[in-house]
């Protein structure tokens, strides 16, 4: 609030620049907005003033509205904190303004900030700036107009593409569609809105209210049927968003009934979603993501991150092959190291076939993969390791390998190397038991295939000193992922968290119930597959050796399935080997495989959980229930043990590296929209039924039973219980 003011300076030419400050995005807060009218109003007034600039501080228009409004109506129902900005300020104040108004853009433009623009006569561009309307991301609708202004300015199709995918565009892009007037060089952009806003107002340049447009919109029956097919792939890609439709019917309302109609449209349908569960998690979702990015005792302690430039990836497999393709993707020189030439060949090949992936995605261009590929070596020994800034070791899940490998590396690097190991469930204190260096030893938990999945788990020990912390951290945004600093535990705390989901699922199939229905009904919730079709995808071994390490561990609370076993036995290895729970073929969609039901039938009779020996009867809520509130109960457990710094990391993990559904802002975070007592009444209920396999944490007795969400706080005094 310190810095937040609207400026405004009148120049001798008679033109007002209205400026918003409000650092790093300028966003659209409150005060803002109502100093922005009284600006405007103050503008209107003076008889100095012939024409109006609007612009931004800092090198960028505006980040749109203030979200962090969303995230108070979204706790408070309060409606009133939103002000009246669509009619009000964008159509009566500066579209219908009896002075022109531009806008003078750099940087960005994105939601309100774009829209504000929108309701300008004309809009001039610093290169590369990027202009788009979000809002769907935040399960919202465009809400200053942009439903109406947008189509009206770039066509029906492109401005649907726009908002439902919501995709940005650069201003280049946007003066070849007519959304922007000039693209001009930065230095230029103030002189030239300047004269263009007088331009206007002396009718040498055309005075242009987007809303009054129709030119763009194509016919009815053309908009009809390009909404109409919207709403039909809206449907497949987001069944849960409802504000994908909401901004589909207020396109529409405008094209059929004329912009100001739309804009009411749009102004009542906002305030419908705005209070929608969607919004909820979404909003949740992006604050966790930034929140994430302060780890107390790490990043407010004045450190500066030194820098990376070039890392040894230890192993040429999936894995190792997939970081080294991240790290190479920003430039970070690889040096990746096998035990043999053929391994290290194959690695090497794995790295190419990824980059190449992304040219024919057109994700890459050819340019840039061959760069990518000049700064990757291959290696068989640890000769090039004395100038690595940091090591990543990728092998496989074996203790003394790993043991050995890390007292190698003491040796073999420098004493300011990084020396981090992927390793997914492997105490970080038993790797680096044989070394002197544990205040360098590190978690660098990537998730498979590391070049495409945007989490990383950062896991420290007590010993990791906060440099390395925030090294890799900074490395880790560097290479576009998202660091989460998690405690050391089995499986730590994406892994751990969701090790009772695949158990659950088992359960129920043990009791008998069909697991394509369980999977389907886990895909309707949000997930991107379900439980039986994911272990197809990861294959059984991994089920097996991950499946060892949690019973070891949780011995209390893990259900030995006999199911993976017997598919193995039966030469199944799920989508390796072509023959899982599914079928998959070549270029079609993996089909259930009704030759599985026999084996499933087999490990029902061979556990023998159901009661009576019976079939156990579910509906589909409880077969939702019966997967993710046991992922609940363990997510209770890594809150109560302090594994992340705070409820929103687990979110943000479970929605970066498992998929859960962004629109229920994570696991957390959904559990508390279920409500906490539900859940425990429901687990207890399940675990004298079937087993300690429910059984409620005492994290979770006590926040049911006193009625506090999950989310908030632990007590600050309870000391984390991390193996650290
Ligand atoms: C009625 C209207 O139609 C509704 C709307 O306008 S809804 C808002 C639409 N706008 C958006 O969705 C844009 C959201 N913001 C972003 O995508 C990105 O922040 C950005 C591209 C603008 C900048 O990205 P980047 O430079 O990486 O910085 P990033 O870390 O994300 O943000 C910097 C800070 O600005 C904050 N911020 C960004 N946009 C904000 C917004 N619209 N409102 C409030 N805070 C915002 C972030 O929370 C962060 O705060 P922090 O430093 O305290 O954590």
């Amino acid at each position: 609030m310190a810095n937040m003011r609207v400026k405004m300076e009148v120049g001798s030419d008679g033109v007002a620049v209205i400026k918003m400050v409000n650092p790093p995005v300028n966003a659209l807060a409150p005060p803002i907005l109502a100093w922005l009218k009284e600006k405007y109003a103050e503008a209107m007034r003076r008889d100095d003033v012939k024409a109006i600039v609007l612009t931004g501080e800092g090198g960028r228009f505006s980040g749109g509205f203030d979200i962090n409004v969303f995230q108070l109506i979204h706790k408070t129902g309060d409606m009133t904190a939103l002000p009246d900005v669509s009619v009000e300020l964008v159509l009566n104040t500066i579209e219908e303004g009896k002075k022109p108004s531009v806008a003078a853009i750099e940087g960005l433009a994105l939601g309100g900030g774009l829209e504000l623009a929108l309701g300008c006569h004309a809009r001039i561009a610093a290169p590369k700036t990027q202009l788009g309307l979000p809002e769907l991301t935040l399960g919202v609708i465009p809400g200053f107009g942009g439903t109406q202004r947008l189509p009206r300015l770039v066509g029906t199709s492109k401005a649907v593409e726009m908002m439902l995918f919501s995709k940005p565009i650069m201003s280049e892009e946007g003066k070849n569609l007519g959304l922007i007037d000039a693209v001009v060089s930065s230095n230029e952009l103030l002189k030239v809105a300047r004269s263009w806003a007088l331009d206007i107002a002396k009718r040498r340049k055309p005075w242009i209210s987007s809303l009054q447009r129709t030119d763009k919109l194509g016919s009815l029956s053309e908009a009809r049927e390009i909404l109409k097919v919207a709403r039909q792939q809206a449907k497949t890609t987001a069944p849960n968003m409802p504000q994908h439709q909401a901004c589909l019917d207020a396109i529409e309302e405008g094209v059929v009934f004329g912009g100001y109609a739309g804009v009411l449209k749009e102004e009542k349908l906002f305030k419908q979603v705005v209070l929608s569960n969607t919004s909820k998690g979404l909003v949740h979702a992006f604050f966790a993501q930034r929140t994430a990015s302060k780890v107390p005792n790490v990043t407010d302690i004045g450190l500066k991150p030194r820098p990376v430039k070039k890392v040894a990836v230890i192993g040429g497999g999936l894995m190792g092959s997939g970081i080294a393709t991240a790290l190479l993707l920003s430039n970070i020189s690889v040096v990746l190291k096998e035990i043999n030439a053929e391994y290290l060949q194959k690695g090497m090949k794995t790295i190419q076939a990824n980059l190449q992936g992304l040219v024919a995605r057109g994700k890459l261009t050819l340019d840039k993969a061959q760069k990518a590929l000049s700064v990757l070596k291959g290696v068989l020994d640890y000769s090039e390791f004395k100038t690595v800034d940091m090591v990543i070791e990728a092998v496989i899940e074996n203790i003394s390998l790993k043991q050995s490998i890390f007292s190698e590396l003491e040796k073999a690097c420098p004493a300011h190397c990084i020396l981090a190991t992927n390793t997914s469930t492997i105490d970080l204190n038993v790797v680096g038991e044989k070394t002197s260096s544990k205040d360098r030893i590190i978690g660098a938990h990537f998730f498979s295939p590391a070049h495409v999945m945007p989490l990383l788990e950062i896991v420290r020990t007590h010993k990791t000193s906060p440099q390395v912390i925030l090294d890799l951290m900074t490395v880790g945004k560097i290479i576009k992922k998202v660091p989460v600093v998690v405690g050391n535990c089995t499986g730590f705390a994406v892994n751990r968290t969701f090790f009772p989901y695949t158990q659950g699922a088992h359960i129920l199939a043990n009791l008998g119930v069909d697991i394509f229905r369980i999977d389907r009904v886990i895909s309707s919730f949000g997930m991107p597959i379900g439980p039986f079709q994911l272990q197809d995808l990861a294959g059984y071994g991994v089920a097996v050796a991950v499946g060892k390490e949690f019973a070891t561990a949780f011995p209390d609370r893990t259900f030995r399935s006999p199911l993976v076993d017997l598919l193995i036995k039966n030469g199944r290895n799920g989508k390796n080997n072509g023959k899982g729970y599914y079928i998959y073929e070549k270029g079609s969609k993996p089909k259930p495989d009704p030759s599985v039901l026999p084996i499933i039938k087999e490990s029902v009779r061979l556990t023998n959980i159901a009661p009576g020996g019976k079939p156990v009867s579910l509906s589909d809520q409880e077969i939702l229930e019966m997967v993710l509130f046991p992922v609940v109960n363990e997510a209770c457990r890594v809150l109560d043990e302090g594994i992340v710094v705070r409820a929103s990391d687990l979110d943000v993990a479970s929605i970066l590296g498992m998929s859960f559904p962004s629109y229920r802002g994570g696991i957390v975070f959904w559990a508390d929209l279920v409500g906490p007592s539900h859940i425990y009444n429901s687990l207890k209920k399940w675990s004298e039924e079937y087993g300690g396999f429910f059984k409620p944490s005492k994290f979770l007795e006590d926040r049911a039973t006193k009625g506090i969400p999950l989310s908030a706080p632990t007590s600050m005094a309870q000391p984390s219980r991390a193996r650290m």
